[in-house]
């Protein structure tokens, strides 16, 4: 396994003071800084990591790996595998727990032996509990954002559907279309994937206020054309089918279908019991899809957390992207504690 990781600041030489960044589904390792070489897009928490920054640079050594299974430098299914052959559709079924045993071999190899935080939102929330449930004594410090003890039937529903579209497009071919040449891959189907997705992502109201029924520009859609949420989805899906493998897609969305805190270790209440990190859990008022009495139930069973804090925020889910500075100072109270 090959795994990319970016990083910020300067690591203690007793390895004490960094901080495990873990990403979103369609994250990568670039948490900050501009779209580059090699990073196809601007950080995604820009804000928050620099000098005197909440993830400040001038106290913490902060590590972002690349998600085992991803397409953004780490070994996933458009990789090549021993023998020469892309992986394709032979790439392994991973769980959270896989990715977290990737990121502890990543932190041994940097002689990190506890993390100071380890923080994540979404499907980085996913990895930062497991980390804190399988490892305790290896995280100090704990912050989950807008993430569930375990993926409910609805959100595998919604994943569902997801990977539904991209196995059905005719180029997915059994997930090995890697060297089918320029638009050989399920493009149709990732879009689809992610026009859904993205309707998940974001509230009710806000895309009510942003496009209402509103048209796109000249477009009629009595006649064929557009109304200008259509549009919006439109671009969605053509950016994230510019920047994202398809079978990444389908891997982490298995995995994030995986993800049940308690399988194994006595149900959920057993497993967020062993949780040894300070931690505070939060989420954002207008979720639909990781709705905030999952982040209850995590701030309920995990000894010592506080109640969960609440983002405010139009934009529903991404809203833990989005509202930075809200964020920000949730880390800044997490690593004040
Ligand atoms: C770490 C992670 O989890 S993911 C890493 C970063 N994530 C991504 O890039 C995922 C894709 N994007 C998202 O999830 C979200 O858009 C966010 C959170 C990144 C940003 O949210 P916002 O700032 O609210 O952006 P928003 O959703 O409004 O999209 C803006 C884009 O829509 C476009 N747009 C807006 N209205 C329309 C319309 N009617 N027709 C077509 N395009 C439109 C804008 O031109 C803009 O395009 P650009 O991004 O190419 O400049
Ligand atoms: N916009 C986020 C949503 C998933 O948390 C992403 O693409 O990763």
């Amino acid at each position: 396994m090959r795994l990319a990781y970016e990083t910020w600041g300067r690591r203690a030489p007793d390895g004490s003071n960094a901080v495990l960044v873990a990403h979103a589904l369609t994250g990568d390792s670039h948490v900050a800084g501009p779209k580059e070489p090699g990073h196809p897009t601007a950080g995604w928490w820009d804000g928050l990591v620099g000098p005197g920054r909440a993830l400040d640079t001038d106290r913490f050594f902060v590590v972002a790996p690349n998600v085992l299974g991803g397409c953004q430098g780490t070994t996933g299914p458009s990789s090549y595998a021993p023998g020469g052959r892309r992986w394709g559709g032979a790439f392994p079924f991973l769980t959270q727990r896989d990715q977290v045993a990737a990121e502890a071999s990543l932190a041994d190899a940097l002689g990190i032996g506890r993390w100071a935080a380890v923080v994540g939102g979404s499907m980085g929330g996913m990895r930062a509990l497991e980390w804190a449930v399988s490892r305790p004594e290896r995280v100090g410090a704990l912050l989950l954002l807008a993430s569930p003890a375990a993926a409910s039937a609805e959100q595998i529903a919604w994943s569902a559907v997801q990977l539904h579209a991209i196995r059905s497009d005719p180029n997915w071919r059994g997930g090995d279309y890697h060297d089918a040449g320029p638009g050989g891959g399920p493009a149709a189907g990732l879009g689809l994937a992610r026009r859904l997705a993205h309707v998940t992502y974001r509230s009710e109201a806000e895309l009510a206020a942003r496009f209402g029924r509103a048209a796109q520009g000249a477009e009629n859609p009595w006649q064929g054309g557009r109304y200008a949420v259509e549009s919006y989805l439109d671009h969605h899906a053509e950016t994230l089918v510019r920047r994202f493998d398809a079978a990444s897609y389908v891997v982490l969305t298995e995995a994030m279908n995986s993800h049940d805190v308690g399988r194994g270790r006595g149900g959920t209440a057993a497993a967020l019991r062993r949780v040894t990190a300070p931690t505070l859990v939060a989420g954002v008022d207008s979720d639909r899809l990781y709705p905030l009495h999952q982040q209850a139930e995590l701030a309920a069973g995990i000894p010592g957390a506080d109640r969960p804090r609440v983002v405010e925020s139009p934009y529903g889910h991404d809203g833990f992207l989005i509202e930075v500075e809200q964020v920000a100072a949730l880390v800044r109270e997490l690593l004040a504690g």
